[in-house]
Order: structure tokens, then C-alpha cells, then sequence
């Protein structure tokens, strides 16, 4: 189901295409820190996202302090970033677009 773990050169060429995310050091995950106007824009953005990654089975690592959401995408059952990552990055990006 979470199709093959991607190696860090095609994480690298998938985060070419992605806002602002980054690969984490000393694991096979991506990330990025959203900053929103206020608290109310977070938690929407997190209630989107949630919606989002229920529907495919797919659960961010994240946090939120007031109007920061620092957001880990890795797929565990891969033990690695996998496509499911890629494509939950930009459902958020275009989330937080909105
Ligand atoms: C049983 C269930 O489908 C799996 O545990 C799913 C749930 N959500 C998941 N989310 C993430 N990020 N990685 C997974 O491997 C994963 N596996």
C-alpha cells in the first residue's frame, strides 16, 4: 500500500517541485515549519490536513504553537519517505495556500 521508499536523490528531485520543504538529517523523512497570520489559520490549516491524510490513511508527525505548524512526513510502515509523503505535502502546501 505505501508503494517503495524513495532514496534521498528522488526525495531531493520530488522537493523541487514542493514550497519549502526540506529532507531531515539523520532520517529518511521531510519537513517544513507553516506560519500562518494567526492561531485561527493553523488550526484550519490542521483541520484540512487532518481530513486530508485520514482519507489516505496517511497521518502527519506535526505540532502547532500558536500560529507555527512544524509538520515530519514519513511513511512508517516504509521506514522512509514514499510517494504517499510527496503527495501529502502538497495537498498541505496548496492548504495553506487557500
Ligand atoms: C494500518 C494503517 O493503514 C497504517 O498503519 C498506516 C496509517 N498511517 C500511516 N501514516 C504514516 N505516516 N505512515 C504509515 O506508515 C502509516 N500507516
Amino acid at each position: 500500500m505505501a508503494g517503495e521508499r524513495l532514496d534521498d536523490e528522488a526525495v531531493a528531485t520530488a522537493l523541487v517541485e514542493l514550497d519549502g520543504w526540506s529532507l531531515v538529517e539523520g532520517r529518511s523523512a521531510i519537513t517544513k515549519t507553516f506560519t500562518f497570520r494567526n492561531f485561527n489559520e493553523a488550526f484550519g490549516f490542521m483541520t484540512r490536513a487532518a481530513l486530508a491524510a485520514e482519507k489516505m490513511d496517511h497521518h502527519p508527525e506535526w505540532s502547532n504553537v500558536y500560529k507555527t505548524v512544524d509538520v515530519t512526513l514519513s511513511t512508517h510502515d516504509a521506514d522512509g519517505v514514499t510517494d504517499l509523503d510527496v503527495r501529502l505535502a502538497r495537498k498541505m502546501d496548496g492548504f495553506a495556500r487557500t
